[in-house]
């Protein structure tokens, strides 16, 4: 069936609270909220195939090791695999004093008997009962007007409280209660708060304990779950943050209702319009302390909320989560072997491309960023602030190799970036505009994306260094430089024979195999050794542009060299007439130098069609190249 030109035919909208009043769009979050995780129970009962025993052991002890304190293990009513696992963390020790594990119930008196026979020895322990509070399932679901159904609540509550202190007293286990009007975003607001009251007064009116006396560990958890995701996330801030509307008068929950210190609002979000985090987001701002919620995101449907995500926001705004996510290649590693299921690569935070950028702008941006940041770095400013990445990589364990990478879509400045990162090389910018030309080439005719050793394999074949295999035509086998007549006028690229000096330079080199012995004279080396290939080898070449910069430091340290050489016909100016580029490194400065300039020599009789071993008659050729 085709969906309808008019939906509305369908489905009906949301009908949001009318408030004028709110505040909490002005607020801020400031501190992590309680963390619960319900992998092991909501998680798990969404599966094809739920998990094994051993299986739940090994993502209970990663949510220890990731700080969790609040876990729900299980729904120990569903099966005997389920109530065995709590049985066994229980008996086995698995669980940190600190640590409260937390039992899913119906409002069923079988069902909460067995649940409770589950937690037998347990140290602290969270009981947590639902019903379903909204019209519809009032109606379909259970046959039940509102007064029934909460009635259905609080009797309930009334025997999760006798079995309480019962086990309490013969386990020593310190109880607490949760309860959820499961789908509350569904339900009518003021009916919502009215079911909690109930609640809350069937929980506090027991005998004999200090229930509820408002403090920390014993306050009474009014879990507010976004069953389905119904609304935009605004709308739910607002029922989270006002559940009654009397006498036209707003009232609001997190301020208003009775004793508001005996409560902790806790929220529990689905995704079924892909807004569970944002909707928990304000649910905070709205008033909610505690968020349950799966590690990356399993759940019914389209999931529960993601606590990677929820945690990670607050910590890119400089608030520590309480939750560790360092090392964010074994959380995935536990939640994909456990669950059996992928983490999409643009998944926030843990996705394999999250810190990835293949655009070229974006690269470009990002290597200027960490730039930038070095610098700011070097001034003790240790402030995150980089285009494009809202968090470091390295906080949740991944490397700056992802950051970038190349394909057709990628520019000059990503293939600087890496080609700095993999060879300590930084090209100049003209540099880099040729050798981007080299490297989109090859993307284009290959169609895939180049790895760092596709890039660093097209820099040595382009640019003939690292290793003999990559060796031009032309390779310099030694050479002897000696002071010579002096005249005065030095180049640039010269600058470190002065200006009185002149130079004699002369080499050994091989031509296609063959040994060859050529000299020459300059201002200095480079110029000694340009006037060296055109009188020994016909190469006629000047120096356009040259840089160098060290690579590493003490004893180890190495210079390299950048030339861009042209032929003599061309324009030294305009620099958009194409020269020839080589690259040169080596322990010394004029061994850097002259092998740049060979490495650029070799550049531009490599795009020619000179043969043999002498150069002398195909001059013309090379004037003819560009
Ligand atoms: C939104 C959530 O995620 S809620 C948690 C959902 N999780 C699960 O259901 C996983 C575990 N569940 C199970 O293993 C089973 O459903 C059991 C063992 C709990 C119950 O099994 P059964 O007794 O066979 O009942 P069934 O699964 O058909 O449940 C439906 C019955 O429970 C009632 N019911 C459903 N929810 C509740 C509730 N929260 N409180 C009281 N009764 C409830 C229904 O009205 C229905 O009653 P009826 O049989 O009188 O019509
Ligand atoms: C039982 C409740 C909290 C639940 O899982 C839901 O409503 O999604």
């Amino acid at each position: 069936m085709p969906m309808l030109a008019d939906p509305s035919q369908r489905y009906r909208p949301f009908k949001p609270l009318p408030f004028t009043e709110r505040t909490w769009p002005n607020k801020q979050h400031s501190k992590a909220p309680i963390w619960l995780s319900t992998d092991l129970r909501d998680g798990n009962q969404s599966l094809a195939n739920p998990m094994t025993n051993s299986q739940k052991l090994r993502f209970f002890s990663h949510l220890i090791k990731l700080g969790f304190k609040e876990i729900e293990v299980s729904y120990p009513a569903a099966s005997e695999s389920d109530f065995n696992f709590v049985q066994d963390l229980i008996n086995n020790g698995d669980i940190p004093d600190d640590v409260w594990i937390q039992v899913l119930t119906p409002a069923r008196s079988d069902l909460i008997r067995k649940t409770f026979e589950s937690l037998k020895g347990a140290k602290n322990a969270i009981v947590h009962m639902y019903n379903a509070t909204s019209c519809l399932f009032r109606e379909v679901v259970f046959n039940a007007d509102q007064k029934e159904t909460i009635r259905l609540a609080t009797t309930h509550t009334q025997l999760v409280r006798e079995l309480a202190e019962e086990y309490a007293s013969k386990y020593g286990t310190n109880f607490r209660f949760e309860y959820s009007p499961e789908t509350f975003s569904q339900t009518e607001p003021a009916y919502a708060v009215e079911v909690c009251e109930a609640v809350k007064k069937a929980w506090l009116s027991g005998q004999g304990s200090t229930w509820g006396d408002g403090r920390k560990e014993e306050r009474i958890i009014f879990n507010l779950p976004a069953t389905v995701e119904v609304s935009t996330p605004n709308c739910f801030a607002d029922q989270t943050y006002s559940l009654t509307l009397l006498e036209g008068q707003v009232e609001y929950f997190s301020t208003h209702i009775s004793e508001r210190e005996k409560v902790i609002i806790s929220l529990h979000t689905h995704n079924d319009r892909g807004c569970a985090v944002a909707a928990s987001e304000l649910g905070i701002l709205a008033g909610a302390d505690r968020i349950e919620g799966t590690v990356l995101g399993n759940g019914e449907r389209t999931g529960n909320v993601d606590l990677v995500t929820l945690a990670l926001n607050l910590y890119s705004q400089g608030i520590p989560p309480h939750l560790d996510f360092s090392d964010m290649f074994s959380v995935i590693d536990t939640v994909t072997e456990c669950t059996g299921l992928p983490v999409h690569p643009r998944h926030p935070y843990a996705g394999e491309l999250v810190f990835t950028a293949f655009s070229g702008s974006h690269q470009d941006a990002i290597k200027k960023g960490f730039e930038a940041l070095q610098k700011r770095q070097a001034t003790g400013d240790v402030h995150w602030e980089l285009p494009y990445l809202p968090i470091d990589p390295a906080d949740v364990g991944c490397t700056y190799e992802a950051v970038i990478r190349v394909n057709s879509q990628s520019g000059k400045g990503g293939i600087a970036y890496i080609v700095k990162q993999a060879q300590s090389l930084d090209l100049p910018r003209r540099m880099q505009i040729a050798f981007y030309k080299v490297v989109q080439a090859i993307s284009e005719a290959t169609g895939r994306e180049l790895s760092v050793q596709d890039i660093t394999d097209a820099l040595r074949r382009e640019y003939h260094v690292g290793g003999a295999q990559f060796d031009g035509r032309i390779v310099l086998r030694s050479y002897n430089l000696t002071d010579s007549v002096t005249d005065g006028t030095a180049t640039p690229a010269d600058s470190e024979s002065g200006p009185d000096r002149q130079r004699t330079l002369t080499a050994k080199v091989l031509v296609d195999g063959v040994v060859r012995h050529i000299s020459g004279t300059g201002n200095g080396p480079l110029s000694a050794f340009l006037n060296a290939l055109k009188s020994g080898l016909g190469i006629d070449l000047s120096v356009r542009e040259y840089s160098e910069h060290a690579i590493g430091g003490g004893s180890d340290v190495k210079a390299a060299s950048y030339v861009e050489v042209i032929p003599p016909n061309a324009d030294a100016k305009d620099k958009t007439q194409g020269g020839f580029w080589g690259i040169g490194v080596d322990p010394d400065i004029t061994g850097s130098g002259l092998r740049a300039v060979l490495s650029a020599a070799n550049n531009a009789i490599g795009k020619s069609e000179l043969k043999g071993t002498a150069f002398e008659n195909d001059e013309k050729k090379l004037n003819g190249m560009q």
